[in-house]
């Protein structure tokens, strides 16, 4: 897809964001220069999802320091979607431990799309990595707790300290998933066919339909960003969520997976780890620095926001994020390659 970026500097990564008037400056201008794009398509297969507004629109940045720079729709709550699952898996690994999450989970990308039944098969039944919605419900399998309330107050305060407030569920978005998810259920009783899934399979979905459906607004994406950039503490609350063991891991999984298919040509252009949702978010996180959010409801094929992609690799661009642009090059160096040698 045509990021818009061909002219747009890629700076050099250095160890800090610039100073907050550049930034709120160049987060004006990622949303300018694309609030007109009209390209992508809001998804309806989950029939509340189709009554978006394909206007909507927000861009934000939250820096490790606890400042937040935004424009546009960036207080229009919406629900989460496959972002959640980012942030779930990080909560999961903190009580289960990473190397249970490795070996029941796993960090490979399917090359296939997010709800794939044939990546399941093809795989022997290993849910593959816990970005695609069989190895994110397999990962809601693993949440703790004695009964659903006590699972879902596990999911709801750890996005609730993430976010730095508390969330509620969209009852309208989350009532019309659970009445047309035929496929999340196929897929999690797939995995327990395959022993890969403990839990009950109705109960896990429909756990998981829920932290789908929880209200964030772009700036609450933002900040959630930067709680993984800063090594698993909220920079707003100063609460730590996770371990910086978590939070590493965490990004590492969303460097090869977090935008499903096109996972390798999103680290390629953006350099760095992200995350999509079928709402239309797209959070990506600039580790040591901040948390971009992107909020815009007209999705590419793949699911993944067209205006927030491009708003991501301009920012990333523009603020010298991508983390193999070091600081050690000069990414204009004009030599060519023979000469180097
Ligand atoms: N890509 C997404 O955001 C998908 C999330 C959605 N709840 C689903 O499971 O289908």
């Amino acid at each position: 897809m045509d990021l818009d970026v061909a002219g747009v500097e890629q700076l050099v990564s250095t160890g800090a964001l610039p100073e907050a008037a550049r930034v709120d400056e160049l987060v004006a201008s990622a949303h300018e220069r694309n609030r007109w794009v009209a390209d992508g398509v809001v998804a309806d297969y989950i029939p509340a999802l189709a009554a978006a507004d394909p206007e909507a629109f927000g861009v934000c940045v939250a820096d490790v320091g606890g400042s937040v720079h935004a424009a546009g729709d960036v207080d229009v709550e919406f629900s989460i979607q496959s972002i959640s699952k980012a942030f779930v898996y990080a909560l999961v690994c903190e009580v289960v431990g990473h190397r249970e999450a490795l070996a029941r989970v796993g960090v490979n990308n399917t090359g296939l799309s997010f709800n794939s039944v044939v990546a399941i098969e093809l795989n022997d039944g290993h849910p593959m990595n816990p970005m695609v919605n069989a190895g994110a419900i397999a990962t809601t399998g693993l949440v703790p707790g004695d009964d659903d309330a006590d699972r879902w107050a596990f999911v709801a305060d750890g996005l609730a300290a993430f976010a730095g407030r508390e969330l509620r569920v969209d009852e309208e978005v989350y009532a019309s998933e659970a009445a047309t998810n035929e496929r999340n259920q196929a897929i999690a009783r797939l995995l327990a066919s395959y022993g890969r899934l403990d839990a009950d399979p109705g109960r896990t979905v429909d756990l998981y339909t829920r932290q789908c459906s929880v209200l964030v607004t772009t700036r609450d994406l933002a900040v959630m960003a930067a709680t993984l950039a800063d090594g698993g503490v909220n920079p707003v609350t100063g609460r730590r969520v996770v371990s910086a063991g978590v939070a590493r891991d965490t990004l590492a999984v969303l460097a090869s997976t977090g935008l499903y298919e096109r996972s390798g040509e999103w680290l390629y252009e953006i350099g760095l780890p992200g995350k999509s949702g079928v709402s239309g978010g797209l959070v990506t996180v600039a580790p040591g620095k901040g948390g971009i959010a992107t909020w815009s409801p007209p999705l590419d094929d793949a699911g993944n926001s067209v205006r927030g992609q491009r708003a991501t690799a301009y920012l990333s661009r523009a603020l010298g994020l991508n983390v193999f642009a070091s600081a050690s090059y000069r990414m204009s160096d004009p030599r060519p390659l023979e000469a180097s040698s």
